[in-house]
């Protein structure tokens, strides 16, 4: 497929949707003249920028202008879509939606999934994405950098992988919001300000993320590092280790997976 290809965001307007068409147009990997959104509430602030994104309120009339089709509509908002994508490449962002029933619903088994985090808002999400036998490879390399403007992305060699993935990244931004917000009451509580106890939850948590970034070895490593060491730390990190944190941590996953692999 042409990397002229006409992009068309179902659901532009929204979290993911619009963190992708942002990627795209400012990464350069689609001109604004081959972006196309669908959008029920207009064309909105996002793309004041780009006047030259074309904004439309008509599913069909995006699907006929566009050569890939991204759906990024809630789940439950795929059944009442109402197009057909007559063999196009489509791109679904969908939690919960397998291949079978996005290609029943949209009219094409050139499908895609793809699974976004939060973290596309600032060109770090992580990526994955699976595609169908019908997908050929000059396609999956366009998929690939349409995704990759977001971030890192990956293809995953069966869909199972995707449905993990959801429960693993695509939800995974939640997770070190969880901790930051328990660190933040610990601390409020302690009797820190406010500006003291955020700053310094941000600034550790972001700091720890980069340091295991660069870092790019086990975790494990730097836990028993600072347990070997024996001070501080380690009585801290004994302490939520016998209070079982990787036993809570292992059962929300499971619970987000089995979430994510269940028919809605
Ligand atoms: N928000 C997140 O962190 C993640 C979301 N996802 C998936 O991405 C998809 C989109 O999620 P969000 O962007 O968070 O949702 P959202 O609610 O922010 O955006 C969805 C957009 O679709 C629009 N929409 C709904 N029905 C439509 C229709 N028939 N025609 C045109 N537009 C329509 C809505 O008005 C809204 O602007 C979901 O399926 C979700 O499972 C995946 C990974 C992470
Ligand atoms: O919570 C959700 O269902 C979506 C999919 C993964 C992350 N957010």
């Amino acid at each position: 497929m042409s990397q002229d290809a006409v992009i068309g965001i179902i659901g532009g307007q929204g979290w993911m949707g619009r963190a992708l068409g942002m990627a795209l147009l400012e990464r350069n990997v689609v001109s604004p003249e081959r972006l196309v959104i669908s959008s029920r509430s207009g064309r909105g602030e996002a793309y004041r920028d780009w006047p030259e994104v074309r904004c439309v309120k008509d599913n069909r009339e995006l699907v006929a202008l566009a050569d890939v089709i991204v759906l990024s509509v809630r789940p439950e908002d795929l059944a009442g879509l109402d197009i057909d994508a007559h063999d196009k490449l489509v791109i679904s962002l969908l939690a919960m939606a397998s291949f079978q029933e996005v290609a029943s619903q949209v009219g094409s088994r050139r499908v895609v999934r793809a699974m976004p985090n939060a973290a596309a808002e600032i060109r770090r999400a992580y990526f994955p994405w699976f595609g169908a036998p019908q997908v050929t490879g000059e396609e999956k390399r366009l998929v690939q950098a349409l995704l990759g403007s977001c971030g890192t992305a990956r293809e995953l060699p069966n869909e199972s992988d995707l449905d993990y993935l959801t429960a693993l990244s695509g939800a995974g931004p939640a997770y070190p919001a969880l901790l930051a917000q328990s660190m933040l009451e610990h601390a409020r509580s302690a009797g820190l300000s406010d500006e003291i106890a955020q700053e310094a939850v941000m600034q550790t948590l972001v700091g720890g993320s980069l340091l295991l970034e660069k870092l790019g070895a086990e975790p494990g490593d730097m836990v028993d590092r600072l347990i070997a060491y024996d001070g501080t730390t380690a009585k801290g990190l004994r302490t939520m280790i016998d209070e079982d944190i990787g036993q809570a941590i292992h059962r929300g996953l499971d619970a987000a997976h089995r979430a994510a692999s269940s028919p809605r």
